[in-house]
């Protein structure tokens, strides 16, 4: 099922509406996964919501309380908001970006460029990843070029999507320098890549699952731990 203007790697790696057409991904070729295995469409409720047993390890306020201090240290380490540009993986990354480029705004009074960079295509793992269609990436009008970016992330954990996420950028600018700022950071990575702000450190077992929940775009608010 595939219309004919553009091919689905084409629409995938444009991130293009046209992806939805296409029952196959573009690298896997494995089938586009729109349902559950049991059927059951994937609903907000059965998606968001964490498991009963979850262990709430950051509320609501622990979240503003962790974004504020990222964001001053954030200035702090760039000598103010010159040059800056905030870069969100999405998904929730987005969100945390646009979060921290207030609390720059509000300390600073500049405007902060905030941007996204999906990784989708740039994964090393999309086999063991399950495949979902790319996300919008949008570069600020100023570009990369002889910025400092600093990348946003929900959850930190083998560091494959920093990788990727550096990869997508070479594609798009050189900044002069590239910094990385997550929410959770859980350990166990496979990479040599480490978060220069990270709101919480978080040991856990491989066999867990850290579940970051943000307003924006859950409609609750948390860090769970399951
Ligand atoms: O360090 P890593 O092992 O790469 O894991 C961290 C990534 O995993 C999660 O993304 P996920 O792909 O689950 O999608 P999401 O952002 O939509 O939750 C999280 O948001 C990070 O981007
Ligand atoms: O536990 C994890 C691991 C990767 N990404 C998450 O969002 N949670």
């Amino acid at each position: 099922m595939l219309r004919p203007t553009l091919s689905c790697r084409a629409a995938a790696l444009i991130g293009s509406p046209e992806f939805r057409f296409c029952d196959r991904h573009p690298l896997t070729r494995r089938p586009v996964r729109r349902r559950r295995r049991s059927g059951k469409p994937v609903t907000a409720e059965s998606s968001v919501q964490p498991p009963a047993e979850a262990r709430v390890v950051l509320d609501a306020r622990d979240i503003t309380r962790a974004l504020t201090r990222i964001s001053h240290e954030i200035l702090e380490r760039n000598k103010g908001a010159g040059d800056l540009v905030l870069l969100g993986i999405p998904s929730r990354g987005v969100p945390l970006a646009r979060r921290i480029a207030e609390r720059i705004t509000a300390v600073e009074g500049v405007e902060v460029p905030v941007g996204a960079l999906d990784v989708t295509m740039y994964r090393d793992d999309l086999r063991k990843h399950p495949a979902r269609g790319p996300q919008p990436t949008e570069i600020p009008p100023g570009g990369l070029d002889g910025r400092t970016v600093v990348l946003v992330d929900d959850v930190l954990y083998s560091g494959r999507t920093v990788r990727a996420a550096l990869d997508a950028m070479n594609d798009l600018g050189r900044p002069d320098v590239v910094r990385l700022a997550v929410l959770v950071d859980r350990g166990h990575r496979e990479l040599p890549i480490r978060a220069d702000h990270v709101g919480k450190n978080l040991p856990s077992s491989r066999s867990e699952r850290v579940m970051v929940r943000l307003e924006e775009l859950d409609g609750l608010e948390g860090v769970w731990l399951a």
